[in-house]
């Protein structure tokens, strides 16, 4: 086979397999102490990872640092052979864009589109055309996670539905990573359950690595890997 014919295995989005941390420091003005310090961290393709810790031990500046949405201040941050260190903003931000799917805690929903729209969104943001099977792709993410009327205004969904709404625009892209940002915590118990689910079952389906920053135990349970961060370190 010539070296550049794709394989049916090869992974999607031009892909990371795998991440390598190494001597990850992450120091801001005002603090004694970096705010992240990480030896090293390994997380395989297709891995679901829990990150966990108290209230400023850590895990949004990782989730920034692991996304791209903050430059790293020292060490090296490789997801496959993408060195997230070495890369200008704007390259981060393509690389997020072909790469990363992100849920956070408070949704990022536009209001004035529809649930259909708002899936959407990126890949206009992304390119002037939608992509051939864009928009079947998104109705059938989004009868996938429940959300019959496809046409609604986002603003007039239950909080339930909006978190559902955000995981079928993170899958949109078929992301070889998942982040999630507290993505439970402002729901209540049953939706909460229920994007849990969601989650888990969809990255699965697809392959991705998960990593999930939360506080909510019923979550933790039910992902094999957890992540504990105290003052910025990894707990063994
Ligand atoms: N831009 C910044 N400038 C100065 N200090 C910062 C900045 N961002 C984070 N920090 C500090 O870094 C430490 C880690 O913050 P971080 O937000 O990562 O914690 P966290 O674990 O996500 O907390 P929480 O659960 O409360 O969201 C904290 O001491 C915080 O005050």
């Amino acid at each position: 086979m010539p070296p550049d014919t794709p394989r049916s295995d090869a992974p999607r989005s031009g892909a990371p397999r795998f991440l390598r941390l190494r001597a990850v420091e992450q120091r801001f003005p005002g603090l004694d102490m970096p705010a992240l310090a990480i030896a090293a961290l390994d997380i395989a393709a297709g891995e679901q990872v829990a990150v966990m810790g108290p209230s400023g031990s850590g895990k949004t500046t990782l989730i920034n640092l692991l996304t791209g949405l903050e430059r790293v201040g020292q060490g090296s941050l490789i997801w496959g052979d993408t060195d997230l260190a070495t890369l200008s903003e704007g390259a981060r931000d393509r690389w997020r864009a072909a790469n990363v799917g992100l849920v956070m805690q408070d949704f990022h929903l536009f209001p004035g589109l529809s649930a259909l729209e708002n899936v959407l969104l990126p890949q206009r943001l992304a390119r002037l055309v939608l992509p051939a099977g864009a928009q079947a792709e998104a109705g059938r993410l989004l009868a996938r996670v429940g959300i019959e009327r496809q046409g609604q205004a986002i603003e007039t969904m239950s909080r339930g539905q909006m978190q559902r709404v955000a995981v079928a625009r993170a899958l949109a892209v078929r992301p070889a990573i998942i982040v999630a940002d507290e993505p439970t915590a402002s729901l209540d118990a049953d939706s909460g359950a229920a994007v849990a689910q969601l989650l888990l079952e969809l990255a699965g389906e697809s392959g991705a690595t998960l990593l999930v920053a939360t506080h909510d135990a019923a979550l933790v349970a039910r992902l094999p890997r957890v992540l504990r961060l105290e003052s910025g370190r990894l707990k063994d």
